[in-house]
């Protein structure tokens, strides 16, 4: 989508849901921020009179009222950051929830660092926007308004020509500064994105191998990156930061205060001191907001990215909860595309209870993608996935996921003991079970070994022992045997033929092994255009 604007944070469904509980808290500590800025400026208002009369009650008062800005401004602040922290942590349960229903081909094309921006970051990122902006736009109406009418009140009209460098230095900061900002943000943001990236190839190109030289590869890189940034943070301060200070150091103060004098020189020292330091009240909210749009900036990128992701349509699911114990598994017309592009069409196919099956075709045709399907984690562009004739789409979340176990290719592990990995599918097991499920996956490992540093294949069979564990009805496996040699790969299938039969399990594979295939109680050839059933 389009970088949204600060409205779509309350427009957006899902945003303004999030957003909603917070409200009341995020607008107490707007109120209180500006009566916090109004205690301030009371208390200024009361050392002013100091000047005139040098009387302990106006610096009673002063302390009096700046004890009353602090309290305003620390409760302003509780407030806002708790209304935030709550809209954070609905969002990101939100965006957590969405990320997880999203079909697997869906939630493939993201990468693993925008997975980790879109629950973390780009969250953070918005942390401005809700928690300081409003206090910020409220300041910068209320406090300058109260400044402007007690100089006017003061002075008379002619007050008002001080306020013109204050009204330029306010300019500068609104409009200048986040102009070149944003140019040059965009610039560091790319830079920065570079950086991260050097940092990732150079940390997978540890494990990898270790060819990486100063002069080439990823390490060049990183320094190439950081230099960048270096440079590109040197110049955004000589251009931004060094000009910004100048202009509210000197030429700010000095003009107002030339035009101060000028326009109160004849009115007593109370007035004097008055119209000065009131004028200058007008620039911090000035230059609080506009250091705010930055952020905002950086905001609204970051939004755009969460709501598009929301758009994103999930997995659709149902509320039925009971399942049979031995349901048939089919494919019932299913037409199965990806990104558009139309992969397979009319797949019709019944994988019967208490038999292991196999999934053939060659490399691409869609052999895991028919795996997934049959998960229920792809959309069907037409027909369905049947579960004991119940289209899957109709069960509830927990029941698919109670029925069906997907144990995909590669052996992804956590980064836990190999006991604690088996733990995750069956909490209860005892020692005994985990080592009978390790043994039928061809897996003799130590059950307090640290699953990372199992070899590939030992991962892999490791992912496959959970097979023996699960209680799902329907187990389904995308290369199992991919790293087995020829004597553990019969074994195993010895193992799933037997937990079909005697658990009156639907096993069914995804295998390149046309022997193995062979040897299955039904084979689903995958052929393009059409797909042809191979029953033995
Ligand atoms: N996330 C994705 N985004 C876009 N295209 C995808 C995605 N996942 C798979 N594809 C494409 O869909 C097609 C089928 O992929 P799939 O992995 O199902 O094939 P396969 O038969 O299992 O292949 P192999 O035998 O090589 O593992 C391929 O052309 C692949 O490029």
């Amino acid at each position: 989508m389009n970088r949204p604007t600060l409205r779509s944070l309350v427009t957006n469904h899902d945003t303004a849901n999030a957003l909603r509980p917070a409200l009341p808290k995020l607008t107490a500590g707007a109120l209180c921020s500006s009566l916090s800025g109004l205690a301030m400026l009371a208390a200024l208002w009361c050392l002013i009179q100091l000047l005139d009369d040098l009387s302990s009650s106006w610096v009673l008062s002063a302390v009096l009222f700046w004890i009353l800005g602090a309290t305003f401004s620390a409760s302003a602040s509780w407030l806002a950051h708790d209304g935030e922290a709550a809209f954070s942590a609905r969002l990101r349960r939100k965006v957590a929830n969405h990320l997880v229903r999203l079909p697997a081909t869906t939630l493939a094309q993201q990468s693993d660092q925008s997975l980790r921006s879109l629950v973390s970051s780009d969250i953070e990122k918005l942390h401005h926007m809700v928690a300081h902006l409003p206090s910020e736009i409220t300041n910068f109406v209320v406090l300058p308004i109260t400044s402007i009418l007690l100089l006017v009140n003061m002075v008379g009209l002619s007050a008002l020509w001080v306020l013109l460098p204050g009204i330029f230095a306010s300019l500068y900061y609104l409009i200048i500064v986040p102009r070149i900002n944003a140019r040059d943000g965009e610039a560091r943001m790319k830079v920065m994105g570079e950086v991260i990236s050097a940092v990732d190839d150079y940390a997978r190109g540890i494990r990898v191998n270790r060819i990486y030289g100063r002069q080439s590869g990823a390490l060049a890189a990183y320094d190439d990156s950081t230099q960048r940034f270096t440079s590109s943070m040197v110049m955004w301060v000589g251009k931004v930061a060094t000009l910004a200070g100048m202009a509210v150091a000197l030429l700010q103060a000095v003009a107002t205060f030339a035009i101060a004098y000028l326009v109160a020189y004849d009115t007593s020292t109370t007035t004097l001191a008055a119209t000065l330091f009131f004028s200058l009240a007008i620039v911090t909210p000035a230059l609080r907001l506009g250091h705010g749009l930055d952020y905002v900036s950086t905001g609204r990128a970051a939004l755009g990215r969460i709501i598009t992701l929301l758009q994103q349509p999930t997995l659709p699911t149902g509320t039925i909860t009971r399942q049979q114990d031995t349901p048939t598994l089919a494919l019932n017309n299913a037409h199965i595309a990806i990104d558009g592009a139309q992969l397979l069409n009319e797949l019709n196919y019944t994988f019967q209870p208490s038999a292991l099956h196999a999934i053939t075709g060659p490399s691409g045709i869609g052999k895991t993608t028919v795996l997934r399907t049959l998960a229920g984690l792809e959309r069907l562009q037409a027909g369905q996935v049947l579960l004991a004739q119940t289209d899957i789409t109709q069960l509830s979340e927990l029941t698919r996921y109670q029925s069906v176990l997907l144990i995909p290719q590669g052996g992804d592990v956590l980064s836990a003991t190999v006991a604690e990995n088996l733990h995750l599918i069956a909490p209860e097991a005892s020692t005994a079970q985990l080592t009978t499920a390790l043994l039928s996956a061809q897996l003799n490992v130590d059950l307090d070994a640290q699953a990372k540093t199992l070899s590939g294949g030992e991962r892999q069979r490791l992912s496959i022992a959970r097979a023996f564990l699960s209680s799902a009805s329907v187990i389904l496996l995308d290369e199992p045997t991919s790293a087995l040699d020829a004597e553990k790969t019969t074994r195993l299938i010895t193992e799933l033929e037997r937990l079909a039969r005697e658990q009156e399990k639907t096993i069914v594979m995804v295998t390149h092994d046309k022997t193995l295939a062979s040897n299955a109680a039904t084979q689903l050839k995958l052929t393009r255009p059409t797909t042809t059933e191979d029953r033995l």
